[in-house]
């Protein structure tokens, strides 16, 4: 059984210095090399040799100030897992200067053995990447602060609601010229008021952190299948290209967004100023826009699944992905008036809402195919948007299954977003008096937590609260 905590965990390590990805290698490229709006720096990447001599110098990257001497990924892979599809994805190109991809369990394989000491014996995750060999740099290490001790470069990718934790954990063991990434898609509610992820590792560990969100499904990923993604950074472009070469491969395609300095808004300030005595002083760039982006999006997903346990139909579920756009829009600007208009257009906006609404397949017992097709739905019903899914399993129940109950057996130990980002979506607007502007968020949370019936997502302006 696997035994997750944040006090143990694995690393992965490497000691070899990077080399970009062999383009050659790959398959699966969509759009003809042109097309790609890469930087100079990345479009170059993919073309360079696979694996590094072993006595290569450190990269330095020509467009970064930054000397890529390690990366590490805090991460706990479970199956089916972003931090699998992504965080693995990196490691197993030994493009990377990654000494270390830092996996948060210590999880224990059926015969008794380390996961982490069969993955440095046999520089293979045989549990959730089975027959896939990691990049030769590549060391599992179970301790957090010794993971990151060499890394000048860490990817978070572990559910929110771990976030605190680790971060505490990590607090003044972080030093030296360190840049972060989060692909975490949540945020924390402080009394002083919502926390996003990028902001509580600048806060904790004193390092500048881009946000990486998209239109993701981990699983679709993992066998190569054409992805988007969305960077949002704060200060330098420099440091945003960096993360765009390492993630960009000829089938994830990785864009850069930016927005300028500004003022939080009103009402965010003075929820700063209530918890800090007028103290806080919050800068905000586009950063927030993708992070909310990808935080927001899993309480739509919510509401779409209640529309399809529900068996509402295609135009109720475009009304509500509309709706719940809209409203990710006017959260996300009330809070950081700087978020730009434009990043709703990204991955990490329209296209993150359509691929976590929709089912993954329809089941067509018309067509003269339908025996494959019936096979090849059941084979990947089990797949696609979380949150969606188990949603549309709680309507089914009528709501009187909960969401934790679901979320144990659908899951099998995957964490569930959507639940708790509704409620913390629906603190905020609480403290602000700002629920009947956002009337499918506060429906939604009501809908979960038993207020409301699942019926109620139709009937929202209704429930003013
Ligand atoms: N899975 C996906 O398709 C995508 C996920 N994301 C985001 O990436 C983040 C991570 O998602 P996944 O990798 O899918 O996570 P996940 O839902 O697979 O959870 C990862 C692991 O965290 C473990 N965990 C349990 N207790 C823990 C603790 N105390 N400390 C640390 N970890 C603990 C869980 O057991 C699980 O194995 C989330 O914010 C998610 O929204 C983003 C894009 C796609
Ligand atoms: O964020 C995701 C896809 O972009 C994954 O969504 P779920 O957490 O609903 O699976």
């Amino acid at each position: 059984m696997a035994a997750y905590s944040i006090e143990e965990g694995i690393t992965v390590t490497t000691r070899t210095p990077p080399s970009p990805r062999n383009v050659s290698s790959q398959t699966g490229s969509y759009l003809p090399c042109e097309s790609v709006p890469h930087s100079s720096l990345s479009s170059s990447f993919p073309l360079l040799p696979l694996l590094p001599p072993p006595s290569s110098p450190p990269l330095v990257s020509p467009l970064s100030p930054l000397c890529l001497q390690a990366l590490t990924v805090i991460s706990n892979p479970g199956l089916r897992s972003w931090a699998v599809a992504t965080g693995e994805a990196l490691l197993l190109s030994s493009s990377l200067p990654m000494p270390s991809s830092f996996l948060l369990s210590m999880e224990l394989l059926p015969n008794g053995e380390k996961l982490t000491d069969v993955i440095n014996k046999t520089n293979e995750n045989v549990k959730y990447l089975p027959g896939i060999k990691l990049g030769r740099n590549v060391v599992a290490d179970p301790d957090l602060e010794n993971a990151v001790k060499e890394a000048n470069m860490l990817v978070f990718v572990t559910p929110h609601q771990f976030m605190g934790g680790i971060c505490k954990k990590l607090k003044g063991k972080v030093t030296g010229e360190v840049e972060a990434i989060s692909l975490v898609k949540g945020m924390e509610v402080k009394k002083e008021g919502p926390c996003m992820i990028s902001s509580l590792i600048s806060k904790e560990l004193g390092i500048n952190s881009c946000v990486l969100m998209g239109a993701n499904i981990a699983n679709e990923i993992a066998v190569e299948k054409f992805s988007e993604a969305t960077v949002g950074y704060r200060e330098s472009r420099e440091i945003a290209d960096t993360w765009v070469q390492l993630f960009s491969t000829p089938y994830f395609m990785v864009t850069p967004v930016r927005n300028f300095h500004s003022s939080p808004s009103v009402c965010h300030s003075r929820l700063l100023n209530a918890g800090n005595n007028g103290k806080a002083c919050v800068k905000v760039h586009d950063v927030e826009g993708v992070e909310l982006c990808g935080t927001l999006k899993n309480v739509v997903a919510i509401a779409a699944g209640f529309v399809d346990g529900l068996e509402m139909g295609n135009n109720t579920k475009a009304a509500i992905m509309r709706i719940g756009l809209r409203e990710m829009r006017a959260l996300s600007k009330l809070l950081f008036p700087s978020v730009k208009d434009s990043t709703f257009f990204e991955s990490c906006g329209v296209a993150d809402v359509i691929t976590t609404c929709c089912k993954d397949c329809e089941l067509s017992f018309c067509s003269l195919l339908s025996i494959v097709k019936v096979i090849v739905a059941l084979l990947t019903i089990t797949v696609g948007g979380r949150n969606r899914r188990v949603a549309e399993t709680f309507a089914q129940s009528g709501g009187k299954r909960s969401f934790d109950e679901l979320e144990a057996e659908m899951l099998q130990g995957q964490k569930l977003q959507g639940v708790s980002t509704a409620r913390e979506v629906y603190e905020v607007l609480n403290h602000c008096g700002w629920l009947e502007m956002f009337p499918l968020f506060s429906t939604v949370h009501q809908i979960c937590t038993g207020r409301l019936k699942p019926e109620a997502i139709v009937h929202y302006r209704d429930h003013k609260a």
